[in-house]
């Protein structure tokens, strides 16, 4: 069992620091599989860091009584320069109990079928490689609960489904809990679910339940903002009924990509006749962006085991970075000199 109780976490920024997550009261049930579901930036992968041990609240505790694994997702936790085998090694050592290391390595080598890359440094990788190589590492271990972030949404199609085969082959030796933007995969392998909104959890015992909760949120904020509910125009879109998972995926990434483009058609035309409040909403993206690159390149660093590869991370901040300077230096010279940078730095150490 988990027992969360009166969890609250903040992170300082140069926003201030509002709260993520307030007053958390949650009691996971041993053997039950739960569904984290929430808009972006509800505090789901925030919440699972927390279960894991990997970050510390800012008050109320959290009891396991159980083996709970670390976040199994895309960022690894592993040293680049290091080959797969050493890493698995060392990790191995770290976790694996009276476990033997030699059948452990083994084992993670066999899940991961990287053939001879397991042999070759990290950091020469692919992310679907690095990502069945995660995987493979987490099942290596006897936990009773594994977390989840997204890790059965990466890779090509067939590590998808061996993924999840791993997963459902855990039934009633371990549970899961998991966060999950495919809804069937939740419904697949979950059977009650957590949903967060304003910081704020809200437990349902079907997992169905707390996704409607989810939709009717989304809905809401849609009404608001004019849109037809349904209709497929925010950045989430609509599923089409009865799609099967790999259409739903292809259909989810093409209006990703057509969303993408819109914006970025949307960005650069601004350069000519752009007025000062469509500067402003695009230094307000800018801005959204930057924090979104900032919180991956901070969970990056915090998500680590071992070193991880944080270039990649470190990249996409830098380039949030500069992206929101130019676009709050077109802001300045449109609207006259005022203090744009001051606030616009959010504090991380680049190096
Ligand atoms: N290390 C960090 N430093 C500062 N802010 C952070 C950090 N990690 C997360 N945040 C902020 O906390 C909030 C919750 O983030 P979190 O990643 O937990 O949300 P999420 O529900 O998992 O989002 P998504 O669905 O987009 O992955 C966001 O506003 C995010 O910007």
């Amino acid at each position: 069992m988990i027992e969360i109780r009166n969890l609250y976490k903040r992170y300082h920024n140069h926003h201030g620091s509002d709260w993520v997550l307030r007053n958390i009261n949650l009691t996971i049930p041993m053997g039950v599989s739960v569904g984290l579901v929430g808009r972006n930036g509800a505090g789901k992968s925030t919440l699972l860091r927390l279960i894991a041990g990997m970050d510390v609240p800012e008050r109320g505790s959290i009891h396991r009584g159980c083996r709970v694994s670390w976040p199994i997702g895309l960022s690894g936790g592993f040293q680049g320069s290091m080959t797969g085998r050493q890493n698995v090694k060392f990790v191995a050592r770290v976790h694996g109990g009276r476990q033997n290391v030699e059948d452990i390595i083994e084992r993670v080598r066999d899940f991961a079928e990287i053939g001879e890359a397991f042999d070759e440094p990290i950091k020469t990788y692919s992310s679907g490689m690095r990502a069945r190589l995660n995987f493979g590492l987490s099942l290596a271990f006897d936990f009773d609960v594994y977390l989840s972030d997204e890790a059965t949404s990466v890779g090509d199609r067939a590590f998808k489904a061996k993924a999840s085969k791993a997963f459902k082959d855990k039934v009633g030796k371990a549970s899961l809990i998991m966060v999950s933007h495919g809804e069937g995969m939740l419904k697949e392998l979950c059977q009650a679910g957590v949903y967060l909104q304003n910081g704020r959890a809200t437990w349902y015992d079907d997992i169905k339940d707390a996704i409607a909760a989810y939709h009717a949120e989304a809905d809401e904020v849609r009404k608001q903002r004019g849109e037809k509910v349904g209709q497929a125009t925010s950045g989430k879109p609509q599923q089409r009924p009865g799609a099967s998972q790999e259409e739903q995926h292809s259909q989810q990434s093409k209006t990703k990509k057509q969303l993408e483009a819109q914006q970025a058609q949307a960005d650069s035309s601004m350069q000519e006749g752009e007025t000062q409040e469509e500067l402003e909403s695009l230094v307000a993206r800018r801005r959204a962006d930057l924090e979104v690159a900032k919180a991956a390149f901070e969970h990056a660093k915090a998500m680590q085991l071992v070193e991880v590869d944080l270039k990649p991370y470190q990249r996409r901040f830098r380039k949030a970075n500069k992206q929101l300077q130019q676009a709050e230096e077109r802001l300045s010279s449109h609207s006259g000199p005022r203090d744009a940078g001051a606030d616009s730095q959010p504090g991380v150490n680049q190096d």
